[in-house]
């Protein structure tokens, strides 16, 4: 059987070892969760295209520069999706949800207090080992 993967660009926004978060309308796939901003690659974007425009719709964010970071792939019951994280630090905007969304700059010490997708808890510990300690650079 073939399953249809779900390609998704994911943005984690760092400013002052603080990381964006959005809260997922409940009506949506891991709706309730807290995510980090992106959604779905449309045919013909790049990544970082797709990345850029999420951020703009979402979270009112004008991405000025990006780095991919690492790939993941995560089998939900209901379907499998590929995020493609990248990091922003660069970026001009304040943020707000364009949604109607809450949003919140967290800072990474508070993290867990957090419920995230499923697929997401590599990126958090990864969050948290290459940002997370303030006397490491
Ligand atoms: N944006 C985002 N999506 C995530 C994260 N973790 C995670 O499992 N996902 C999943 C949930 C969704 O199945 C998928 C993202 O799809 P989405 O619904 O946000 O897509 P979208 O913004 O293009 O929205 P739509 O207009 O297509 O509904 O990736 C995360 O941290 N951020
Ligand atoms: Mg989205």
């Amino acid at each position: 059987m073939t399953v249809k993967v779900v390609h998704v660009a994911v943005g984690v926004v760092l400013q002052d070892h603080k990381v964006l978060l959005a809260l997922r309308p409940d009506k949506l796939h891991q709706g309730g969760r807290w995510e980090f901003p992106g959604g779905k690659v449309e045919a013909g974007e790049t990544t970082a295209q797709a990345l850029a425009r999420e951020l703009q719709e979402e979270v009112d964010l004008a991405i000025a520069g990006s780095t991919a970071w690492f790939e993941l792939q995560y089998a939900y019951p209901e379907k499998t999706v590929l995020l493609d994280i990248h990091l922003v630090q660069d970026f001009t905007g304040e943020a707000k949800g364009l949604e109607g969304q809450p949003v919140r700059w967290v800072p990474l010490s508070e993290l867990h207090q957090y419920q995230f997708p499923d697929a997401n808890q590599p990126i958090l510990d990864k969050l948290l080992s290459e940002f997370g300690n303030p006397l490491r650079t």
